[in-house]
């Protein structure tokens, strides 16, 4: 086992959490303060601003973050480590409809930041609805808190999602383009914080072995699956407005697309990576309405039993439209145009409340030709995919076919699995850690750029569009705790492919 390596400190600064109140915030955004807390990872002098729009004294802000980070922490609390992360928390009331409440914010940083001495560098996150991105930036930029000088850095880091479609995600991104330079932009992608997502870039670059085979000559196609056992729980409201393709599809899987589809940059910094990264989405192919709809499958989940849980129809979730026909399951077929990929095709599905949860990348090759074993036993050799496996169980595991042992020459599948929790120590994490510790010392590289956002939406826009215009009748369904709906082996089956079966 080998431990992680040392990290440096990041500069003095504030971090001010819109939505302090909220669910993100205790859950992901608290704890993973926690854990740089107890890494010696935060800044040395560091203070947090919580704000929402209702009042509520330092302490009781300090008290609900402490339940919260009870709750949710990813490894035992410290109580040494807790009181002093928490001894920097202090709120303040905040309304993008209180154009007041914006100066107020302002003095009170002014002066936090002479008393604990942290300078003027500010992170500012939103975790707010996102109806209220805009707003509060709008705020930020009118009472000169976005402004840069003297050395002093502003970051904003705007939580997903970034749009609901092309249309408003190229406005968000206008809007926020008015206030703000775009490097002072970090778009949030949880995915990115996920190591073994880091990882698929060192495994394609850092290794000699893997690129010559990456692409359209040896490689069949390639399957992204993020399969959920979770329903919608309490999130009927945004989830019936949203659905699978735009809660997931332009943001967590094309994250996953990108770093496998993308051209080596130049480079490994943020502008080097994210421009191949958007300029590989931008090649996606643009199907017309009719190819949209023969290469997407939507479906949504009907009652059934996951584990030992009953689970309802999706359509008897508080805060489900009745009749609803919005997707809780979505495949796609996607082609990219462009030397590397042409004739390859991307099959992308995810789904809530099915039987396992899984997230990964499986690359197909082409299968050997078969002249040598035809006639014989062994003439239906198994398929050699290498797999990035991301949830559960953090793999990279190779699929090829071995000699039986034996006086016959008999051929079965076997498997090399690389288990990084057997190799790498690593605490337990939220997943944020690195994200929020990058944006502290002005790393974007693993944070959304402005094309790649708007890229991502171009992709899904067709389908978008060709099942608004096909209407939202006749919904495929799957039971809850099955493995989706039939129509989505279907996908594959026309031509001639299966979904890589969960192991
Ligand atoms: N929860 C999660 O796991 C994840 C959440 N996200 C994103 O994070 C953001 C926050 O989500 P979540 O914490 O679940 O939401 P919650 O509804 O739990 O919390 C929202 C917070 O924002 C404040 N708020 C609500 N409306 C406004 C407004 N108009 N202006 C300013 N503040 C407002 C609320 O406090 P008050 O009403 O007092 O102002 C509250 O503190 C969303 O954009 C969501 O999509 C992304 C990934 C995961
Ligand atoms: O952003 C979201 O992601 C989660 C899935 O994240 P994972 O890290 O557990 O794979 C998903 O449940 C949620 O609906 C979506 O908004």
């Amino acid at each position: 086992m080998k431990d992680p390596q040392p990290q440096r400190k990041p500069e003095n600064c504030a971090f001010v959490i819109f939505g302090v109140s909220g669910d993100l915030t205790h859950r992901l955004v608290l704890p993973s303060l926690y854990n740089l807390a107890a890494e010696n990872l935060l800044p040395e002098k560091f203070c947090v601003v919580g704000a929402a729009r209702r009042a509520m004294s330092n302490d009781e802000l300090r008290d609900s973050l402490l339940k919260g980070l009870r709750e949710f922490a990813t490894r035992p609390v410290d109580d040494v480590v807790a009181h002093q992360l928490l001894q920097c928390v202090t709120f303040v009331e905040a309304d993008s409809k209180d154009p007041s409440s914006f100066e107020t914010l302002k003095k009170h940083l002014d002066a936090l930041e002479c008393s604990r001495g942290t300078g003027g560098n500010r992170l500012f996150y939103l975790a707010t609805p996102p109806a209220a991105f805009a707003p509060t930036a709008r705020e930020l930029g009118r009472v000169g808190l976005m402004k840069e000088d003297n050395g002093a850095w502003r970051r904003l880091v705007i939580e997903k999602p970034f749009g609901t479609d092309l249309a408003s995600a190229k406005a968000l991104n206008a809007e926020l383009l008015k206030i703000m330079d775009e490097h002072q932009i970090y778009r949030i992608d949880h995915y990115l914080g996920k190591e073994t997502v880091q990882n698929i870039l060192v495994l394609r670059f850092a290794n000699g072995m893997f690129e010559p085979i990456w692409n359209r000559n040896h490689i069949d196609h390639i399957q992204i699956t993020v399969e959920e056992r979770l329903g919608v729980g309490h999130r009927g409201g945004f989830y019936d407005a949203t659905g699978a393709l735009r809660d997931m599809v332009p943001n967590h899987l094309f994250q996953l697309m990108s770093l496998v589809a993308m051209e080596p940059p130049t480079r490994f910094d943020a502008h080097s990576v994210r421009s191949e990264k958007a300029e590989v989405l931008s090649a996606i192919q643009q199907p017309s309405e009719a190819e949209a709809l023969k290469s997407s499958v939507r479906a949504q989940y009907l009652a059934g039993r996951i584990g030992n849980a009953d689970v309802p129809d999706y359509r008897k979730v508080p805060d489900v439209r009745p009749g609803s026909t919005t997707e809780t399951y979505v495949a796609l077929k996607l082609m990219i145009d462009n030397w590397r990929w042409a004739g390859v095709p991307f099959y992308l599905r995810t789904g809530k409340a099915l039987a396992h949860k899984r997230t990964e990348v499986a690359i197909k090759f082409k299968q050997a030709p078969l002249s040598m074993f035809s006639g014989t036993a062994v003439d239906r050799l198994s398929q050699n995919f290498l797999t990035i496996g991301i949830a559960p169980t953090e793999t990279i595991e190779l699929q090829f076919n071995a000699k039986i042992p034996g006086p016959s020459v008999t051929i079965d599948g076997v498997e090399m699995k690389f288990r990084y929790g057997d190799y790498f120590k690593a605490d337990p994490s939220t997943g944020y850690e690195t994200l929020i510790y990058d944006c502290m010392i002005g790393d974007n590289i693993l944070f959304q750029r402005a094309d790649g956002v708007e890229a991502g939406w171009q992709a899904v826009q067709p389908f978008l569009n060709a099942w608004k215009n096909a209407g939202s009748n006749g919904i495929e369904t799957y039971a809850a705790g099955s493995d989706g709906p039939a129509c989505a082996d279907d996908l594959l089956r026309r031509d001639g492919r299966s979904w890589r079966k969960f192991t």
